[in-house]
């Protein structure tokens, strides 16, 4: 008797998988998530962490030719619920990620007045062409959100891993890293921005 291995084929989230601006999804106000979560919703949250952990291995990413990703939200999949995974990468190798969570039902609690900045501008797995300027987002932030096993955390977070949850939580309230560049003066930005790579 040959056994059945077709069950086994990683459902796992690929490019075609990912949703591009222009669809209506990525403009809504996704849906809070409700506890506890539902099989699909756990299922979702694991693909999304496999996503961005697969991406950010060169061979896999090669292999399954994915785009590296340090943050998956529900919507870029087309689900519009209050879910997003962030993968913020360790600065040197073996080292600690800044921050690593599937975070739902996010919310900014608090924020410093000061601004951050990527001096890169920002890019967006649904958004297929470049758009050149700064993307002015808050430097600090305090978030509270629950994690899929419901529990509540409340974190403070600063530069790059503020600015990928901020990119992130935009994608849940329809709101696209674009839309915060000024076209006319692209790369103007208040002089006590703080700006990193
Ligand atoms: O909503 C979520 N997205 O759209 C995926 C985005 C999220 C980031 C964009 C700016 C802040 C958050 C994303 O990760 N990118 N944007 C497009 C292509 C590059 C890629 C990226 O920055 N990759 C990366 C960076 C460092 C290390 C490894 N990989
Ligand atoms: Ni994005």
């Amino acid at each position: 008797k040959l056994i059945d291995f077709s069950s086994e084929v990683v459902q796992m989230i690929l490019m075609k998988n990912i949703v591009r601006d222009g669809d209506p999804v990525l403009r809504q106000e996704a849906e809070n998530v409700t506890f506890p979560l539902s099989e699909s919703d756990r299922k979702l949250a694991n693909d999304m962490m496999e996503y961005l952990v697969t991406s950010q291995d060169e061979t896999l990413a090669k292999k399954y030719g994915l785009r590296a990703g340090v943050g998956l939200a529900a919507p870029q999949v087309g689900v519009s619920k209050m879910m997003a995974a962030v993968l913020v990468p360790a600065e040197t190798e073996g080292g600690q990620s800044p921050f690593t969570d599937v975070i739902i039902n996010p919310v900014i609690v608090s924020h410093s007045v000061q601004d951050g900045a990527l001096t890169e501008g920002e890019g967006c797995l649904s958004v297929d062409e470049d758009v050149p300027g700064f993307v002015p987002r808050h430097d600090r932030i305090t978030l509270r959100y629950q994690d899929v096993e419901g529990e509540t955390h409340k974190v403070r977070l600063r530069d790059y891993p503020a600015i990928v949850c901020q990119h992130e939580i935009d994608h849940l309230h329809g709101i696209l890293f674009y839309d915060h560049i000024d076209r006319d003066h692209p790369f103007e930005i208040s002089e006590d921005t703080v700006m990193f790579d």
